[in-house]
């Protein structure tokens, strides 16, 4: 921790002087006048709801879903009501429910000219109480046995974000804030302002979060008619348009329509006004008034070594026999080899795209087996040629009880590696925050880091 405030106090006075400027004077107002409705430690009783694809541990492909439930739980305990929207995906982990029951009202709302039924189940996870929406469409739209990588997605959050907003309006919640968040519910602002608003459902502010601009949920512009948006009024540059192609972009759309958009850490919301916006740069520079890079925070309940029951033993920042219990436990659970307790040992869990820098990772494993290290890898990838080079490499270190390789999506063991890591690595080329960094120093685990967005952020 010492070695990290020393890096923190060294950091470059360029960058913390640009930040500074960044939530300078111009921008003030706006953000004191929105984090006073929207953050907790202001005011409480807030009625806020979130619709999302993904909430941990229920449905949870990343970070997205960890930052739905960790700032869910943080606004409950600020007083604030906190409502969550999620697809009822098949594949969800419903054993995470509790009391998950189907109501009797069904939800009619409007898709490519129709009305479609759907069924709306209630349930609790984490405290939080969560609607799930169940469309009675023939497409079967979350009934894939997967979360995304379908090729309709467009159209599924689509019918998703329209679902969402009509089941809110029909049930006459006074929403104070609705918050969406990444391309799949980008819709929501469009649909809010340009069709809910006109029929006095408006006393909502909407918020909406980038937690990664690299996806934008693109599409020919005659597809967002499918949700009922007017193709003509938003098919234009200072719109909806994508800045670079003739085609419609759903996270232009939520710059525009929102009253506050964020990202998740100011590092990034810097580095996304350039390059870093994959295109939305322009757009991002001329709604600045209301664009802020806010911190992820991690949630410290489920990420605890004191409580945390995947782990053999519970430790905590004074009791580090813990800790080498687990890394003995980890060892003995992967075959890794046990002789010497203070052989370092490496952790890494991640989705396997570009972003995390693949690249790296691979040469991280080599470099470690070279100097007498253990690695382990926790990660699956979407991309199939990547989760196929790393099926070979774990296929090349098979006799080797140095080095495992987990190729698959795994929460309990994901909890027994940052217990059992002596060092952790994110050698990400972007990162518009990492949660990983922060859940392996909750783990006593020091993370080896690129410089870059979040990981280049003010942490402690
Ligand atoms: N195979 C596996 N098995 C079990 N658990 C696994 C796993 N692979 C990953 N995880 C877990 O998923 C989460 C990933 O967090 P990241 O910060 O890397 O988010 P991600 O890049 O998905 O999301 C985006 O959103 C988040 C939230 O805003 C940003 O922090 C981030 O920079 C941005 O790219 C962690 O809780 C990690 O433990």
């Amino acid at each position: 921790a010492s070695m990290l405030r020393e890096m923190v106090r060294k950091r470059d006075s360029r960058l913390r002087e640009a930040y500074l400027s960044y939530r300078g004077t111009e921008n003030r107002d706006v953000m004191d006048s929105f984090l006073k409705m929207a953050l907790p430690g202001t005011s409480s009783g807030l009625h806020i709801a979130h619709i999302a694809a993904e909430m941990a541990p229920v449905a949870k492909v990343g970070g997205l879903a960890d930052v739905i439930s960790g700032l869910g739980k943080a606004l409950q305990k600020k007083g604030h009501l906190v409502e969550i929207i999620l697809p009822k995906y098949d594949c969800m982990q419903v054993d995470q429910v509790s009391n998950l029951k189907v109501l009797d009202v069904l939800v009619q709302s409007y898709f490519e000219g129709n009305m479609f039924n759907n069924k709306i189940w209630t349930g609790t996870v984490e405290g939080l109480p969560v609607y799930f929406i169940e469309p009675q469409h023939p497409a079967m739209f979350f009934s894939r046995a997967q979360y995304y990588g379908e090729h309709d997605d467009f159209k599924r959050f689509a019918y998703f974000s329209r679902a969402a907003l009509e089941l809110l309006y029909q049930s006459g919640k006074k929403v104070d804030i609705i918050h969406c968040h990444d391309w799949q519910t980008a819709f929501v602002a469009p649909l809010y302002w340009d069709v809910y608003a006109n029929l006095g459902f408006n006393s909502a502010r909407i918020c909406f979060t980038c937690h990664n601009f690299e996806y934008q949920g693109t599409a020919p512009a005659r597809d967002l008619a499918w949700c009922g948006l007017d193709v003509e009024h938003l098919d234009r540059p200072d719109r909806m348009r994508d800045n670079s192609h003739g085609r419609i972009n759903a996270v232009k759309g939520a710059i525009v329509y929102s009253n506050i958009v964020t990202t998740v850490s100011p590092t990034y919301a810097l580095e996304v006004r350039s390059e870093g916006g994959r295109g939305l740069q322009d757009t991002l520079k001329v709604h600045s008034r209301k664009f802020l890079g806010i911190l992820n925070g991690i949630d410290t309940d489920t990420w605890n070594p004191s409580t945390d029951r995947y782990l053999k033993v519970q430790y905590n920042a004074k009791d580090l026999q813990g800790k080498a219990a687990n890394k003995a436990a980890l060892r003995e659970q992967l075959n890794l080899a046990s002789a010497y307790p203070s052989q370092p040992l490496v952790g890494c869990i991640t989705r396997l795209v570009a972003q995390k820098g693949v690249h790296l990772i691979r040469h991280a494993i080599y470099k470690t087996a070279e100097l007498g290290g253990q690695f382990v890898l926790l990660g699956s990838s979407p991309v199939p040629e990547i989760q196929r080079e790393f099926e070979g490499i774990a296929d090349h270190f098979q006799n080797n009880n140095n080095i495992r390789l987990i190729l698959k999506y795994d929460d309990a063991l994901s909890h027994c590696i940052y217990a059992a890591s002596d060092m952790f690595i994110v050698p990400s080329i972007f990162e518009p925050c990492g949660l990983t960094q922060m859940i392996a120093m909750r783990y006593g685990s020091v993370p080896i880091v690129r410089k870059t967005g979040g990981l280049n952020d003010r942490c402690l």
